[in-house]
This record gives structure tokens, sequence and C-alpha cells, in this order.
């Protein structure tokens, strides 16, 4: 499928694909069918399945976000912007925590192998909260943090951000339409929140300006996950 990155005003799904098993990620995104346009491979899958499970999931036509955080010396992360940037995915996450030369050297490396792909600059872990970066030793509150790594990234060349929900504004404010912005931590009304800690629900997230929401144990665990997809769906499309 070609590269679809949402115009500004529109909030798209992404399903994270957080699963065990190969079979049962492939038959869930069947069931999805094409009201689904996205899926996130991360650390799990990633881990257990490598490249030629993003090309199987890719083949469905779905848009593909591999998601790895990567953290790590510049040349190191670059190196590794290289090798997975020629696999056939839309988004890719490193950690802008990672600092501004790391991001530099990430969207070089971005440009050089892959012009069309987004790379996404995580902020601060939605399963974070005020009393996490307390006890990193960190004096600033989430959304001070978020806003100060997001100018950190705009610095360095970076147009994508994965952060939560609660900051979408304050970014919005700073640097208008400039990034991307995916927000998990999103929840439909009545779902477990889990490690999930600044959360809203999918009509909140649209509502606050993100480009996408990533979900995942609230699809893959209901006891129908298409339906919970078409559930999702409508309420962004509402
Ligand atoms: O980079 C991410 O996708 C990510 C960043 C973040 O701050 N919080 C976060 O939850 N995620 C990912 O988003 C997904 C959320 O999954 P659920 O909590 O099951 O909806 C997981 O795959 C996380 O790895």
């Amino acid at each position: 499928m070609t590269e679809t990155l949402q115009s500004k005003n529109s909030c798209e799904l992404i399903l994270a694909l957080d699963i065990e098993e190969r079979e049962d990620a492939l038959a869930l995104l069947a069931k999805a069918g094409p009201d689904l346009k996205w899926a996130k491979i991360g650390l799990q899958m990633f881990t257990k399945y490598g490249p030629d499970y993003v090309r199987q999931i890719a083949d469905l036509g779905v848009n593909v976000f591999l998601d790895l955080k990567l953290h790590d010396i510049p040349n190191t992360v670059a190196k590794a912007i290289e090798s997975v940037g020629k696999l056939p995915i839309q988004m890719l996450t490193i950690h802008t925590c990672g600092g501004k030369e790391m991001m530099q050297w990430a969207v070089r490396a971005q440009e050089n192998v892959n012009p069309s792909l987004q790379l996404l600059g995580v902020t601060v872990l939605t399963s974070m909260d005020q009393s996490s970066l307390d006890l990193l030793g960190i004096r600033q509150s989430p959304v001070e943090r978020v806003t100060h790594l997001a100018g950190l990234a705009k610095d360095a060349g970076m147009t994508g951000l994965v952060c939560s929900t609660h900051e979408v504004k304050t970014i919005r404010e700073a640097h208008g339409d400039h990034f991307q912005l995916i927000t998990p931590g999103v929840r439909p009304a009545g779902s477990a929140a889990g490690d999930q800690k600044r959360i809203m629900t999918p009509a909140q997230a649209r509502e606050v300006g993100s480009n996408y929401i990533v979900v995942g144990r609230p699809i893959y665990g209901a006891e129908d996950p298409a339906a919970a997809v078409a559930a999702i769906n409508a309420e962004l499309n509402a």
C-alpha cells in the first residue's frame, strides 16, 4: 500500500500487534478487514519473527509502523535505520531522549535510505506519570518534559512525535502543524487502563488534535476484535 500519512485534522487508528503468535496476528488482521489501515509491529513480534514478518504484514495491504524505539549512540542508531529503513514500513520510532545529535544522525540516515519514511520521536512514555519522572530525578512535569523534547526534536529536523493525548494541545500551540502526532494510551470508555497512565478515549484524542491513535489490548483482547476496530473507527469518524 502506498504511504498515506494523515492530513492535519483527521485521526486514524493504528493497531498495536503485541501478540504472541504470528498466525494469531494474521488472523486478526484478516478479521479486521479494510477498515484497518495501520498495524504496529513492536519489539515483541520483531524480535521473534524479524524482517520477513514485516514483509508478510505489509503484503496484506496495511501500512506498517515499526516500533523499535531506537536509543543508542548516533552511529549505531543511524546504522540500524539504514538496515530497517529498506523494509516496507511507513513509520519508525526512535527515543528523543537519545539527544539532539542522535536525532540528527537518525534523520540523515532516514532521508538517505527511505525519504518517505516517517521517523517518530518517542517523548515521555504514556505508562509514566509525575511520580515516574520524580523517581528518575527529572524535575519537570510530563507536559514540560514532552514540550522540551519536542523542541529538541524539531531542532534536530524531526517531523513526527509519539506522546500522550494530554500533551497534544501544548505541542500544537508551540509548533502548529509541524509534527505528525501519534498518541498511544488510548482507551475506549469502560476498557481497562492496564499499565497506561496518561489516557483519553478515541473521541477525546481526535478532539485534542492527534493524527493517529495507537490501540492494542482493547482490540486484540476483546471478544470480537473486528467489532472493537469498527467501534473505535466509528468514534473517530463521528
Ligand atoms: O511508541 C509507542 O508506540 C508507545 C509509546 C508510548 O509512550 N506508549 C505506548 O503504549 N506505546 C506503544 O503503544 C502500544 C499500546 O498498547 P495498549 O496499551 O495495549 O493499547 C504498545 O505497543 C506500546 O509499546
